[in-house]
This record gives C-alpha cells, sequence and structure tokens, in this order.
C-alpha cells in the first residue's frame, strides 16, 4: 500500500498483501520466541547484522513488524518500534539517548509514572532532568544549553491538557542541537504529526486511543530508522527489554484500523461535554482545546487536527466536590487509563499524578480538585445524563 492512500485507508491495509499470506485477510500472528538459521554461517551473519532476518523476538517479531510499519506511515516517519508498555517506549528511548552527566529538559506537566522515571530514575544516574514551562518559549529558549541532550514533552499533558507549540520548541531544541521527544499519546497521528513539526521521536502509550479498547498495555515509537534501530538494539533489547508480545502487536493493529473513526467520534462528544461542562453553575473551570477560553486555543486549532477526546475540570467545591461527583456516576467508569470506548473519569492528585508530592502538584499545575475525563463513544446524550445527576445529587 503506497504512502500516498489517505491516513484510514493505510491504518487497514499499509504493508500487507494477504496473497503473500495464504491470502488471509488479516495478518498472521507468530506467536514464536525464537527463529530458525538455516545454517550456521547465517545465524552468524544476522547476528553480525550482515544478514536480514528475525533472531530472536526480544529483538523483533514479524507481527510486531508490521505493526511497526503502520505508526511509521501514520505518524509519517521512517520507522517504528512496538514496545511492552507507554513507559516501556519513554524509557527504552532515554536510556538511548542519555548519558551520565548530560542534561534533560522536560515541560512542567508530565504523566505521573514518566515524571517519577524523570525525577527518581533518570537523575539517579547521574542526568540533569530539568523542568520549564514550555508553553513559554523564552522559558525554554533560557533553559537549553550545550548540555542539553534531550527536550521531552506530551502533547496535549496530561493531566492538565497544557498545549506546547511543537514547531517552535523544536526550533528553540535544535538550535542547541537537543533531539526532540514527544509524548502524542492524547493527540495521536489522526489529530497531530508532531514529526512534521520537528520532533525527532514520537512516543505513544498505544495502550490507549491507538488499541483503542482497554484490552492492551503496549507502546510505541516512531522516528528516523538509524534512530529506532539503535533503541530496539540498546534501549528495548538490552536496557529495558520491554518487549511487545505479537498478540498484542495484533490487538493494537485491530484498534487502529478504526482509530480515525473513533478519534471523529471521541472529538464530537467531547466538544459536546466539555461546552456542556463549561456552562454548569457547578463547574469552576475546563480545560479543553477545542473551548475558546483554553490558554493555548489559537495553538490547538493550528496544531491539532481537531480537539481530542480529553477533558480535564475543575469543580467550585474543589477537591470533595470532585470525588463525591466521581462517586455519583452510574455509567462512566471510575478508572485509570484513557481513550477506550468507556468513558472514564479520575482523581489525577490521588491516582496517575499521586507520584507528585502535594507541593510537586502545585508547583505543576495539577490541583487537587482537577477531575479527568475521557470521553468514550457512548451515546454523547447518555454520557450527559450521567453527569448532570451526579453534579445535580438534589434531582
Ligand atoms: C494508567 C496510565 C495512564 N497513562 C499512561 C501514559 C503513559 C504510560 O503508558 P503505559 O501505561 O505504560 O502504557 C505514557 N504517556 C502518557 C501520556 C500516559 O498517559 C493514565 O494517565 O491513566
Amino acid at each position: 500500500m503506497s504512502d500516498t492512500k489517505g491516513f484510514a485507508t493505510r491504518a487497514i491495509h499499509h504493508a500487507y498483501d494477504p496473497m503473500q499470506n495464504e491470502g488471509a485477510l488479516t495478518p498472521p500472528m507468530h506467536l514464536t520466541s525464537t527463529f530458525v538459521f538455516e545454517n550456521a554461517e547465517a545465524g552468524g551473519e544476522m547476528f553480525a547484522g550482515e544478514r536480514e532476518g528475525h533472531v530472536y523476538s526480544r529483538i523483533s517479531n514479524p507481527t510486531c513488524a508490521l505493526l511497526e510499519q503502520r505508526i511509521a506511515t501514520l505518524e509519517g516517519a521512517e520507522a517504528g518500534l512496538a514496545l511492552a508498555s507507554g513507559m516501556g517506549a519513554v524509557t527504552a528511548i532515554l536510556w538511548t539517548l542519555l548519558s551520565p552527566g548530560d542534561e534533560v529538559i522536560v515541560d512542567k506537566t508530565l504523566y505521573g509514572c514518566t515524571f517519577a522515571y524523570m525525577r527518581h530514575g533518570l537523575s539517579k544516574w547521574g542526568v540533569t532532568v530539568t523542568h520549564v514551562d514550555m508553553t513559554d518559549a523564552d522559558a525554554l529558549r533560557a533553559a537549553v544549553s550545550d548540555k542539553t541532550r534531550v527536550v521531552y514533552f506530551e502533547t496535549p499533558a496530561n493531566p492538565n491538557m497544557r498545549l506546547v507549540d511543537i514547531k517552535q520548541a523544536a526550533e528553540i531544541a535544535h538550535s542547541v542541537d537537543a533531539q526532540v521527544v514527544v509524548d502524542n499519546t492524547y493527540a495521536t497521528p489522526y489529530l497531530t504529526r508532531p514529526i512534521k513539526l520537528g520532533a525527532d521521536l514520537v512516543l505513544h502509550s498505544a495502550t490507549k486511543y491507538l488499541g483503542g479498547h482497554g484490552d492492551v498495555v503496549a507502546g510505541l515509537v516512531a522516528g528516523r530508522a538509524e534512530q529506532i534501530a539503535e533503541i530496539r538494539l540498546v534501549g528495548m533489547k538490552d536496557m529495558t527489554g520491554a518487549v511487545m508480545a505479537p498478540f498484542n502487536a495484533m490487538l493494537v493493529m485491530r484498534g487502529m484500523k478504526t482509530l480515525a473513526l473513533r478519534m471523529d467520534r471521541h472529538c464530537a462528544s467531547a466538544q459536546t461535554v466539555a461546552e456542556w461542562l463549561e456552562a454548569q453553575p457547578g463547574v469552576a473551570k475546563v480545560h479543553f482545546p477545542g473551548l475558546k477560553s483554553f490558554e493555548q486555543h489559537a495553538i490547538a486549532k493550528d496544531q491539532m487536527a481537531k480537539p481530542g477526546g480529553m477533558i480535564a475540570f475543575e469543580l467550585e467545591g474543589g477537591m470533595e466536590a470532585g470525588i463525591s461527583l466521581m462517586n455519583r456516576l452510574e455509567m462512566i467508569q471510575r478508572a485509570v487509563s484513557l481513550g477506550d470506548a468507556e468513558t472514564l473519569i479520575q482523581h489525577p492528585a490521588s491516582m496517575t499524578h499521586s507520584t507528585y508530592t502535594p507541593e510537586e502538584r502545585a508547583e505543576h499545575g495539577i490541583s487537587d480538585g482537577l477531575v479527568r475525563l475521557s470521553v468514550g463513544l457512548e451515546e454523547v446524550a447518555d454520557i450527559l445524563d450521567d453527569l448532570h445527576q451526579a453534579l445535580s445529587p438534589e434531582m
């Protein structure tokens, strides 16, 4: 399938020909841990990198290889890499790129475990981690130096939705030859393609929108072929071992076939829900890229094809009101993760971002009252009804 076809078509057909696979419409799963060499010399040549082919599934696997080609084409990258989880992707990249004495500059708001890895993992190994509000270009410009190896951020940021201008951040990072690593989990390549805007590497928790059905934990990376090969052989094979199982690759590929369809629905419903929430008297603030009140609304309109399916909001009654709202919901599920068919709600301060101390949460813009909503694929009227009854207990 040539890369000239549209997004949804490539998500379904790219790099797979049924007639090369016994006519099977869906790709076969290679549930094998190892691969046989035709002779001893061939085995030696493969280990030496002198011969193409699969050696062992902790290095590569044909089912994962097809998924890697799919994420590469959707992100507009040369190559892709499939890993066991989003954190597998984060750690495999950064262990490969960074050495003691290096500096990584990260945005002020990161997913909780990414924050913990940066703050309590990398920094133990002599890497300096500096948090910067990357929505402020002058702050980023002032922070980079010749010791900066990586500039890292999420787009939008989990959980408060802050949006970094990718093109601008990449220009600043490249002015000191730093690598730009963007976590595109929230937007997906359907809404934003960071490589087109100057990023060097893109990563995903494919657990989320790409898998899209709450049935797999997985990670993906996309970027230049040479760099992906290095992350595969160093960060994935040796330093983390965070490899994706072929069965999980099948689940993610199956999810990706409907990514465009699902994102259209997530975005449309989230816009309706965000506007409804903003009009409710008990709601103090709604953070959603599709709202005119959103701080980086102009960047969102420019950088995102649609505003996404994630909303963060705060109630007038703060954390107590947020917890009570969550406990009164009947259809919307109280669960972490995001990007599923089911609408999910969670409380970052005590759940996904509990890795931050209260002081760190205050410093990083994660208020105790913040509630995070992953708007699912149910009828939007049913989502609104559930929120309405939970917000107005006297009903
Ligand atoms: C429970 C998990 C949540 N998030 C995860 C996550 C990861 C890490 O992805 P794995 O969970 O390792 O696939 C990486 N990058 C981003 C922007 C994420 O949101 C959550 O927020 O609810």
